[in-house]
């Protein structure tokens, strides 16, 4: 495998330009030949660090921050001065510190970002702006092999939702997880933030409020803004991944019908949620030794992740058990606002994208509906004694004891994912599920908890079902292989290969998903089952041999260490 201490570069940037550029600046690491050649000598302290000490000491400095908020701006920070420190202290702390720069830390970032902002980062697309789009797009982009744009407009970040232009933020976490668990060269993402306004009026009442301080556009001219931007992807980017990311529940699942084959685009509120969630249940039933379409599956919030979770482990149990679409819907009861998604609701209470999953009236629905004719979350359980219960409904404690303990009087093994985000928001704390089932619930979350006790004593390691765990290599496989499009079946392999990898298939007591310390292996593995299903399917742009997939995936991932610098005065290389 070629790593980045092998490689020569040739930059053409010195003196102070190299120093304030995070792609090129090594601070301490520069060797005494660099600095002489880059004008450095006297701008540097005399010793020449290793990565690994700079490491060190970027890690003591972190450590006197205590608060979450704090660590996080400190390494934002150092992601501006200098990357491979930056990706390299990432690396060598990475389940320390994934929860610092992404959920739940991230979402507070977010949330103050005009109160936290030192400095731009990323792609800002402004409504008023939109005549000079193309421009603006190129100033950052002319001339550079760009493989990833990561985008959103901040209209549902995680479960906190509109933000407004603080949405650039989730934007800069998710490619910064492409870059550290699947190898993305930081130099060939961007991160877009689409500033159509934002309807948050604490945003809008905010005085330091950076962003446009309008109430958010809509109909055709957000679709005319939304599509400018696609249109420049594809006409200077054609082989690029287009990652859409925390689109509102009128636009997520729309721009991905329109865009799905016209390019290689991918919704991770959707795909990714659904992919690793499918990856969780896979791995819950082989505990239960059942099969998925011996489940009973009621989804809560039936919004972008509740809708692309049904929907892809309907496909599932299509996929591999083999059902029809009729019969493997009926394994499914959405609830959202107003209960139950049943007939009897009306099509004002039922968004043309949930249609689908509409169920039938049972008697029982009428029977415990209450004076609005709506079906509430107990009753559901109660009645249709459900084997799953997924969460991503935003509504924090959802799931109560009730609910729980109705639920454990049906099934042996309750599988119970509460996936919403940030940790303040999830349905049912892991420690309570595991308490009121007596240690029989097979639990996933959506952000990071700590392992429960086991009534036998022994740790109980709750799963992260975050799609952190997978859309890395979902997106690295598909883009490295220039995949025109991103097809149900490379995402259907990818959540294989990760299920695949679940400690529960060695040991039932063990958590249902790999630990995130593992997650640049399981990326790997997912980017590589990705790339075998592209080449096999014929939606790669690449004419690899199957066995050379791996040593290809592997040489073409960035590394977070230093190459060694030649100057040029000729231009960057
Ligand atoms: N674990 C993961 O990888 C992952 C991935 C995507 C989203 N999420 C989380 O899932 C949550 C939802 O995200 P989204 O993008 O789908 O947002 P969304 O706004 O599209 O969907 C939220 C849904 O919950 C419904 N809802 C709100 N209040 C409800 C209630 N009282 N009862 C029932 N339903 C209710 C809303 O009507 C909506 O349909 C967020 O917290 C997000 O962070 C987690
Ligand atoms: O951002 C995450 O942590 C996962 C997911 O995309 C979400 O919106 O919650
Ligand atoms: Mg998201």
């Amino acid at each position: 495998m070629s790593t980045a201490t092998s490689k020569v570069m040739r930059v053409a940037l010195r003196g102070d330009s190299i120093l304030t550029h995070p792609r090129f600046n090594k601070g301490t690491g520069f060797s005494t030949a660099e600095r002489k050649a880059f004008g450095l000598t006297g701008r540097l302290p005399f010793c020449v660090n290793t990565l690994e000490e700079q490491c060190v000491r970027a890690y003591d400095q972190l450590l006197v921050r205590e608060e979450p908020i704090r660590k996080n701006s400190f390494l934002q920070s150092l992601k501006d001065q200098n990357w491979v420190l930056y990706y390299g202290l990432l690396t060598r702390h990475l389940k320390e510190l994934i929860p610092i720069i992404y959920t739940p830390t991230q979402a507070d970032a977010i949330a103050n970002y005009s109160h936290l902002f030192r400095r731009s980062e990323g792609m800002y697309l402004t409504f008023p702006n939109e005549e000079t789009m193309e421009r603006d797009f190129l100033e950052q982009t002319k001339g550079r092999d760009i493989q990833l744009f990561v985008v959103s407009d901040a209209e549902a970040i995680l479960g906190i939702g509109d933000q407004g232009v603080g949405g650039i933020g989730i934007a800069t976490a998710k490619s910064a997880i492409y870059t550290l668990l699947a190898g993305i060269d930081p130099s060939k993402a961007v991160s877009v933030t689409l500033d159509v306004g934002t309807d948050n009026q604490g945003l809008l009442n905010d005085p330091l409020y950076v962003g446009w301080p309008n109430k958010r556009i809509r109909g055709a001219a957000y679709d005319r803004f939304v599509d400018k931007f696609v249109q420049l992807v594809r006409k200077h980017h054609p082989h690029s991944l287009l990652h859409f990311e925390d689109f509102g529940i009128g636009n997520a699942k729309r721009l991905l019908d329109l865009y799905h084959d016209k390019h290689a685009v991918f919704n991770d509120d959707i795909q990714g949620t659904g992919a690793v969630t499918l990856a969780a249940l896979t791995s819950a039933v082989g505990v239960t030794k059942s099969k998925l379409s011996d489940q009973r599956i009621v989804v809560y919030g039936a919004g972008t992740a509740g809708l692309g979770i049904t929907r892809q482990l309907r496909d599932g149990i299509m996929a591999i058990d083999r059902l029809s679409e009729a019969d493997a819907n009926k394994k499914f009861f959405l609830l959202d606002r107003f209960g139950l998604i049943k007939q009897s609701l009306g099509s004002s209470k039922i968004r043309p994208d949930v249609r689908e999953f509409v169920r039938p009236d049972a008697e029982w629905a009428d029977a415990s509906a209450n004076e609005r004719g709506e079906v509430g979350l107990l009753e559901v359980v109660k009645k249709v004694k459900p084997t799953v219960l997924v969460g991503c409904s935003t509504q924090a404690g959802a799931f109560t004891e009730e609910v729980v303990k109705e639920m454990a009087k049906h099934t042996e093994r309750p599988i119970i994912f509460p996936l919403s985000n940030p940790s303040r928001l999830v349905e049912v704390h892991p420690s309570d599920a595991n308490d009121w089932t007596g240690g029989k619930a097979l639990l996933a979350t959506g952000s990071p908890f700590p392992p429960c006790k086991q009534p036998n004593g022994k740790e109980y390691v709750i799963a992260e079902c975050n799609n952190a765990l997978i859309y890395p290599g979902l997106g690295y496989g598909a883009m490295i292989t220039q995949a025109s499009i991103m097809t149900d079946t490379m995402i259907i392999a990818g959540a294989r290969r990760l299920a695949s990898l679940s400690p529960a298939l060695k040991d039932p007591d063990n958590a249902l998903l790999p630990d995130f310390s593992e997650a640049k292996h399981v990326n790997f593995e997912v980017a590589v089952a990705v790339a075998e299903q592209a080449i096999t399917e014929g939606s790669a742009g690449v004419e690899w041999r199957k066995e050379d997939i791996r040593e290809k995936i592997r040489e073409n991932m960035w590394i977070p260490e230093y190459a060694k610098f030649v100057y040029d005065e000729r231009g960057e290389k």
